[in-house]
């Protein structure tokens, strides 16, 4: 079976059929999801990562369903976003990290190891004992990369991570989320150059898919379909 697989799939937000007769097979190591604002890219990142249901269709991430494995699914994948803030909790830098591991139950000592080495990978060790909150938006980003990444997910789901970052740091946490440490990627972006660097891509119009395949093939699809104004639904 696919890594994400989806037949029919809608979901329903109040009065709004976010997404709608989604089918899809996705198997890249890294896919790009791309499309114009509100074409329900960010709606589709929260279905795979089991935080808005599907209200119709069937659908497995790595082989499961979301809505009634949700608590497995979230030891497999971890979902990053474009605010940080929302995902910083603890007072400093290293308990954030280890905060992530809470449910690893892996002892003190091996809960220490693990975070130094996610907070060196991710340049933040010099960091660690800092208050999260003073933390610059960029360091904000790494900590929340660092802490998705600590818990060693198979699926990394990213919703536009690098939004807010400065160039250097979104070649930074790019380059991160890239790098084959053994996960999938999903990532949501508008950044088309970070888009051209995934395996596949995704390119949603009106709530649904409009096309899968190449990155290349589907940024020059979406670029001309920009430049005249209509894009397919
Ligand atoms: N909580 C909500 N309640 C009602 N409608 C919503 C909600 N969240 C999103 N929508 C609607 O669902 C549709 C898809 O939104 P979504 O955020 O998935 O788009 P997007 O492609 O991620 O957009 P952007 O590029 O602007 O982030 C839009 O019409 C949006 O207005």
């Amino acid at each position: 079976m696919s890594a994400l697989r989806l037949r029919d799939v809608g979901v329903r937000l109040g009065d709004v059929d976010a997404l709608h007769d989604v089918t899809l097979d996705l198997d890249a190591r890294t896919v790009a999801v791309i499309g114009e604002n509100g074409s329900g890219k960010s709606t589709f990142a929260r279905l795979l990562g089991g935080l808005v249901p599907a209200s119709a269709g069937e659908l497995r991430v790595l082989g499961l369903d979301p809505a009634r494995q949700a608590a497995e699914l979230r030891k497999r994948i971890a979902v990053v976003f474009s605010n940080p803030d929302a995902q910083i909790i603890m007072p400093t830098v290293a308990e954030d990290v280890a905060f992530s591991l809470r449910a690893d139950r892996l002892g003190r000592e091996a809960t220490a190891a693990r975070v130094a080495e996610a907070l060196d990978r991710f340049g933040l060790a010099a960091l660690a004992d800092r208050p999260s909150h003073d933390l610059s938006g960029g360091q904000k980003q790494l900590l929340a990369l660092c802490g998705a990444f600590v818990r060693r997910p198979e699926l990394v789901i990213a919703d536009e991570p690098t939004a807010y970052l400065d160039a250097r740091n979104a070649r930074r946490v790019a380059d991160h989320l890239l790098e084959d440490a053994g996960h999938r990627l999903l990532l949501v972006t508008h950044d088309l150059a970070l888009a051209a660097r995934c395996d596949a891509a995704v390119l949603f119009a009106g709530g649904t898919v409009a096309a899968v395949g190449e990155p290349g093939d589907l940024i020059a699809a979406y670029e001309r379909l920009l430049a005249e104004g209509s894009l397919p639904c």
